[in-house]
């Protein structure tokens, strides 16, 4: 069979942040408002730091307001909690966004629990995944959103009946990612570690998502003939070449054995340049959204 399409998130995820400044230009000349975005960073993961320092960028690229708040490891939670009252109570910020993983003496639940829904850009709080579930507009996880814009791009908005395969139940992917597809008409199962024959479950999928976190884990064997392949998967490994691998440098793969990919796909994404750079495009959407809600300018 011919080799896959590779799916160009770079170039759409570029697209849509111009789309979004677009907006965001009307929205101040219209009604003076500049959407804000706040990031929290505590600790100092590089992984982490590389992609706040893009959004912060790409915010301002769009024309927002852009606060990075960089807070040491060692932070009480009774600190971060009160810088994220601080946000919800600014009227400059919309959006706010924690990056995860934070470190361990501190709990993601009951941080997301401070975030006011309003300015939940992750959809992650209790409100906004409960009315995604339940078929109202919410603030969506900005990752599963992109993935969306992606496959219905690669099938032609033709998704529905379409047996659909996640693997990866998080609440920042893989649960909304499902919601998703099941709101567009697939048929959905959510696969996991504990999947019993999980390459069995995967070759029935027209489209086949992968979020799991393990480097190359998905094979080629794995794909049904033409299914659209999403790999969300994001791992840092050595790089293949021993002098630069011993100068520390390294190579991103994603959670699909990608070369094998292409051979077996309709359509797959490269990582990088997928679903990360609509990761961030549609944070900026997300962000512009609340902004307009919180001043009922959008249902
Ligand atoms: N509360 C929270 N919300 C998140 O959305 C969130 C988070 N925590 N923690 C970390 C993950 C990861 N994430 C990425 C965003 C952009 C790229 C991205 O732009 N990737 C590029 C560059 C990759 C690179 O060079 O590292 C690409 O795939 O082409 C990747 C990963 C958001 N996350």
């Amino acid at each position: 069979m011919a080799d896959a399409t590779i799916i160009d998130g770079k170039a759409f995820a570029a697209t849509l942040r111009e789309r979004v400044a677009g907006e965001v230009a009307a929205l101040k000349a219209e009604h003076g408002l500049t959407p804000g975005l706040a990031v929290v960073l505590v600790g100092e993961d590089p992984a982490s730091q590389v992609y706040v320092r893009n959004k912060g960028e790409q915010t301002e690229a769009a024309g927002m307001y852009s606060e990075t708040h960089r807070l040491p490891a060692d932070t009480a939670e009774a600190d971060l909690f009160a810088l994220v009252d601080r946000l919800n109570a600014d009227p400059n910020i919309h959006g706010i966004l924690v990056q995860f993983p934070v470190p361990a003496h501190l709990s993601q639940d009951r941080i997301v629990a401070r975030i006011s829904p309003d300015k939940d850009v992750d959809g992650l709080t209790v409100l906004n995944a409960g009315r995604l579930a339940s078929g109202l507009p919410a603030l969506t996880a900005c990752t599963p959103v992109g993935c969306m814009m992606l496959i219905r791009d690669a099938l032609g908005g033709e998704l529905r009946g379409k047996r659909a395969v996640v693997i990866g139940r998080s609440n920042l992917m893989g649960k909304p990612m499902a919601q998703l597809l099941l709101a567009a008409d697939c048929t959905v199962t959510i696969a996991h570690s504990r999947t019993v024959d999980l390459p069995a479950v995967c070759r029935e999928a027209d489209i086949l998502v992968a979020a799991v976190g393990r480097a190359e884990m998905v094979k080629g064997d794995w794909i049904k003939p033409g299914a659209v392949v999403i790999d969300v998967g994001i791992t840092r490994l050595p790089s293949l070449d021993p002098e630069k691998a011993a100068q520390g440098k390294t190579r991103i793969v994603g959670d699909v054995d990608f070369k094998q990919a292409l051979a077996a796909a309709g359509a797959v994404t490269p990582v990088p340049g997928g679903v990360g750079p609509m990761t961030i495009a549609c944070l900026l959407q997300n962000t512009l959204t609340a902004a307009k809600r919180i001043h009922g300018l959008e249902g």
